[in-house]
């Protein structure tokens, strides 16, 4: 299983999750990814942990003040990208060029959605995986693979319709090995989380929980 964790702009230590991240990725079978902040992606790829931006912006190199650049995001360090985000919302088209920005820096990508139509739009799009966060259920500590089963296999399907070789990763609340477990069940390859992570007292031991039954 993929455990990606998205930092948003949480008050926390990037490089010391980012460690903790690294250290627990060493001692397990489960892949671990941060996604820090676009200022924070550099120190936090150095300290060897897989690094993930949060957005790039569908543009090239040229006049895009404020933008995000896919190649800057990999200089950086970074190996793959969130595209779109419950709290970054962004237009089909936008979410498209973004994929092909993220394609041409050698970025993987994970295009995030709130529910299953949107899953199958985004997986048309090709991009490396998708996943579902339903916005109610974000930051609550309920977790979706077990409050709303339905929404994650209904995701799972509207992807394999479009396109099998999309992977579908869920996320909102998963804070525990057993979210993480009961997602796999739903035919997910993963997880996206935050604040399991971010806000917790010791990111090591919640990470530690998240891979446990793994
Ligand atoms: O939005 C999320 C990850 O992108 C999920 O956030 P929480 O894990 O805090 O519910």
């Amino acid at each position: 299983m993929f455990v990606l964790v998205n930092l948003k702009t949480y008050p926390c230590d990037p490089v010391a999750i980012a460690e903790a991240v690294s250290d627990v990725n060493e001692r397990t079978d489960a892949r671990l990814a941060v996604a820090p902040q676009a200022a924070h992606l550099e120190r936090v790829a150095e300290t060897g942990a897989e690094t993930w931006g949060q957005h790039v912006d569908p543009i090239e190199h040229g006049s895009n003040t404020g933008h995000t650049l896919a190649e800057s995001v990999a200089d950086a360090g970074a190996v793959g990208t969130l595209i779109n985000h419950s709290e970054r919302r962004e237009k089909l088209a936008d979410i498209d060029g973004a994929i092909r920005a993220a394609d041409r820096a050698d970025l993987e990508t994970v295009v995030c959605a709130n529910n299953p139509a949107q899953i199958g739009a985004a997986a048309a799009l090709e991009p490396d995986a998708v996943a579902v966060e339903p916005p109610e259920l974000i930051g609550t500590g309920t977790p979706v693979s077990q409050a709303d089963p339905d929404i994650v296999e209904d995701a799972v399907a509207a992807a394999e319709t479009v396109a099998d070789d999309v992977s579908v990763l869920c996320g909102a609340g998963i804070s525990t090995g057993d979210d993480v477990v009961a997602a796999g069940e739903l035919g997910t390859e993963g997880v996206l989380l935050a604040s399991g992570v971010a806000k917790a007292d010791d990111p090591t031991a919640a990470l530690e929980d998240l891979v446990a039954p793994l």
